[in-house]
């Protein structure tokens, strides 16, 4: 989990402040200790972490906290007030220019994900109906321009090279010609990177953002590298001028000092944060929704978005019939796991659960190859079987799990657990507290 360890520390901490009913002065500044040290193992900018905790500490000892009903309560609620501040109070989006096509550069150090996020964005922005260009101005890279190729053709986007023995510059102005030629509304520039920040790149860079004057300047920094991304994004807005920031691999940074150092150190705002690798592992920036998720409040809204982004209400009214009238069977089961799966990996939406800490969810068990494990199994059956798995004795139960590459074992557990289900849906789901409403589908109106 992003912020595994902080979020421990933190909410280990704060469970200590809330069993107490009275709180003085000593209990917040103990804790605030703690919040001290959790927060600069997390890698978080030593001067950061000082301002904060003056800040919180400074509005967490007057007496209408510590004399209030819910000392504890109010202390979490200034440190949240707090977190959410130091990530910048509002998330921002991209200035889509009035006139088009709207210019995004992308900039950034070689393995940052800048290639990548310049896919992952472009498929977003095509998601919202516009049309992008991708730009491949890396023309050091011997395997660059191949790679934007590759992710432009898997999107269904068009990408403009004019291979790898032109001036970087003019291959950046040319690309506006090529936009208007073909109606594209959104041009994405993948310019080069450099293992470390030199003069050449940053001349280059500086040179591309005058040619074509660019309504955005992406910087692309990976968070995995904690406090080494935090100067890399204050020495490319001093010499080139940042407009924001996208934090990549955030679904392997346990630690979080980049995501919680960098607005703070450098004034730009975190604009999207990458998850994963897929393309569609880029995710708008809220602050206060992970100050949320880092303080064990969860995030229901992400969760709530993700599942009208990718859950099909029409099928879940005709689950819901199906229900009614005892009919679901093991291929609507299948359907349901293929539905939740497309909102991400299960540890993630796990992840934005309120009230789970992050030892109860180390023991949560939810993997998606367990998931998979499922779905091979239904998918080895035959139709017949799916609909009525009291069919399927000893002989296809073998015949099933050879098939699915599992143990008979695997498929024995799998039809124990669907009867058991379809038991407790006959007993909670009578006709009558569905249609009262008693009883709600997730994610039903
Ligand atoms: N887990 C995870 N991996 C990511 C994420 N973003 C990018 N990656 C991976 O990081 C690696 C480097 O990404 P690239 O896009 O090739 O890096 P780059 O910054 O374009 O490199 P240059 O073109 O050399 O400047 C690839 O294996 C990506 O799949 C993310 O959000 N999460």
């Amino acid at each position: 989990m992003a912020f595994e360890s902080l979020a421990s520390k933190l909410q280990e901490t704060f469970k200590k402040l809330r069993s107490k009913g009275k709180l003085t002065e000593k209990d917040v500044k103990e804790a605030m200790k703690d919040v001290k040290i959790a927060l600069l193992e997390a890698d978080v900018n030593y001067k950061v972490v000082k301002d904060f905790i003056n800040k919180v500490n400074e509005k967490a000892v007057g007496q209408e906290v510590l004399e209030s009903l819910t000392p504890g309560q109010q202390v979490i609620k200034i440190v949240h007030n707090e977190l959410v501040e130091l990530m910048g109070k509002t998330n921002t989006h991209i200035n889509f220019a009035s006139k088009p096509p709207t210019v995004i550069m992308f900039v950034g150090l070689q393995g940052s994900g800048k290639t990548t996020t310049c896919g992952k964005l472009a498929a977003n922005i095509k998601k919202q109906g516009k049309r992008p260009l991708l730009v491949a101005a890396d023309v050091y890279r011997p395997a660059a321009i191949k790679q934007l190729q590759v992710l432009g053709q898997n999107l269904d986007v068009p990408v403009f090279t004019m291979g790898n023995n032109i001036n970087p510059v003019d291959i950046c102005k040319n690309s506006i010609n090529e936009a208007g030629r073909i109606g594209s509304d959104v041009i994405i520039i993948d310019t080069a990177g450099r293992l470390h920040i030199d003069d050449e790149m940053m001349n280059e860079l500086k040179e591309i953002k005058e040619a074509v004057k660019p309504h955005e300047v992406l910087l692309v920094v990976d968070a995995m590298t904690g406090q080494d991304a935090v100067n890399v994004a204050q020495n490319f807005n001093e010499q080139i001028g940042i407009d924001g920031l996208i934090l990549t691999k955030l679904d392997g940074d346990t630690r979080g000092g980049a995501a919680l150092s960098i607005r703070a150190v450098t004034g730009k705002p975190i604009k999207f944060v990458g998850t994963g690798e897929k393309m569609d592992a880029l995710e708008p920036f809220h602050p206060d929704r992970l100050a949320s998720r880092i303080l064990g409040m969860g995030d229901v809204l992400s969760l709530i978005e993700k599942a009208q982004e990718n859950y099909d209400i029409k099928k879940a009214e005709e689950l819901q019939e199906k229900l009614l009238k005892q009919q679901f069977t093991l291929e609507d089961f299948l359907d349901q796991l293929q539905q939740i799966k497309r909102m991400g990996p299960l540890s993630q939406l796990v992840e934005m659960i309120p009230g789970l800490s992050p030892k109860q969810l180390a023991g949560v068990n939810i993997n998606d190859r367990d998931v998979s494990k499922i779905e091979a199994i239904i998918n080895s059956m035959t139709k017949a079987e799916r609909k009525d798995p009291s069919i399927i004795n000893g002989s296809r139960r073998k015949r099933i799990a050879m098939g699915s590459g599992t143990s008979i074992q695997d498929v024995n557990r799998l039809l124990k657990e669907f009867s058991e289900t379809k038991k407790m849906m006959k007993m909670f789901g009578s006709a009558d507290s569905i249609k009262k409403g008693k009883l709600k589908l997730p994610f039903m109106h």
